[in-house]
């Protein structure tokens, strides 16, 4: 079997599109959807990714600013810089690029968002809804997972979902989200023995570990849907996934290339939130 590739690059087009649109309703009616991004220190691929998630909003007519702050700020000026975006109503979403430098405490600053601008969906009361199963916010990574196997038609029901990686920001929402709509869902971490004994039962295969190339083709079942997460820099400058893409290729039904697969679609759906922040949805707690 050859892969067909999923491509996130095409689908955020299209999705980007109909966000478009929403904005321009939202416009009519006085609001326009604005989303603040928060970076600490100079991380390049930070930087990066800060930038895309910049130049998205502009092309569907959003608003967004970046607030640049330096890696000596204190976790006290940094959550004070939160209460006034919280307390700001021209600000709709609120987003503090991870990872923080480690004089910051990551729950802390988490928790100074309020709900109803966490367009990351890591807020823990974002999170218990997600797990009870009551509409809010979702992870933008995994909430751009489960659009795409939406998009290439993959029923989710009744398959067996393997999950690398237990991460909050992505192993433990996508199985969340997985098991929500019905699939059995096996996460696999650091500390599982044989961990491809459970790859090989996957019908749907989510890679998240961020190890390059170190899921092949023989690990995985014949047919299978892959979904590569991993964001892997390489030493000549080029990206790879957690897959060896040309062997599991051979073996999936599906596949998400890197770049150009789940990346942009995190992008996407940070757009989708903040739009639901700036209709300020009563599924939201507002
Ligand atoms: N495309 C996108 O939009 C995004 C891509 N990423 C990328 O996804 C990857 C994962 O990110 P993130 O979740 O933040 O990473 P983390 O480093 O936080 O988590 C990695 C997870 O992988 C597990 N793990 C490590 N080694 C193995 C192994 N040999 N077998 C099974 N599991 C293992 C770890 O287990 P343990 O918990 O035991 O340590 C951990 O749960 C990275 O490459 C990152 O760059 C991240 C966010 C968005
Ligand atoms: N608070 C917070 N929220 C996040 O959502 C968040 C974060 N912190 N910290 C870092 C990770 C990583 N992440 C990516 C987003 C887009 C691409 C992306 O667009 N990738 C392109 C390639 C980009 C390139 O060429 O460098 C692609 O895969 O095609 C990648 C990774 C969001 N994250």
């Amino acid at each position: 079997m050859t892969a067909i590739e999923m491509n996130g690059k095409d689908l955020s087009q299209k999705v980007r599109s109909d966000i478009a649109e929403d904005v321009q309703q939202l416009k009519e009616k006085g609001i326009t959807p604005h989303l603040t991004v928060i970076i600490i220190g100079d991380d390049p691929a930070s930087k990066s990714y800060v930038r895309g998630k910049e130049k998205a909003c502009s092309e569907t007519g959003m608003s967004s600013d970046i607030i640049e702050l330096p890696s000596s700020t204190t976790e006290k000026d940094l959550l004070t810089r939160i209460d006034g975006l919280n307390k700001d109503e021209t600000v709709h979403g609120i987003l503090v690029q991870l990872p923080l430098p480690d004089h910051i405490n990551e729950q802390n600053v988490i928790e100074s968002i309020s709900p109803t601008k966490d367009v990351d969906g890591f807020h823990p009361i974002n999170v218990g809804k997600l797990m009870t199963g009551q509409s809010t916010f979702l992870p933008c990574t995994p909430y751009g997972i489960i659009t795409m196997l939406n998009a290439y038609d993959v029923t989710i029901e009744g398959k067996h979902a393997v999950v690398l990686g237990r991460s909050n920001i992505v192993g433990k929402p996508v199985g969340q989200l997985l098991l929500n709509d019905n699939a059995t869902v096996t996460y696999c971490h650091s500390r599982t023995k044989n961990v491809t004994a459970f790859t090989q039962e996957a019908d749907i295969l989510i890679l998240a570990t961020g190890r390059a190339n170190s899921i092949r083709g023989e690990h995985v079942k014949s047919g299978a849907v892959v979904v590569d997460v991993g964001i892997n820099r390489m030493e000549d400058g080029t990206l790879s996934g957690d897959a060896d893409f040309p062997s599991v290729a051979e073996k999936a039904s599906l596949i998400t290339p890197v770049p150009r697969g789940v990346g942009p679609m995190t992008i996407t759906m940070l757009l989708k939130n903040t739009i639901t922040a700036a209709e300020g949805l009563d599924a939201v707690g507002k």
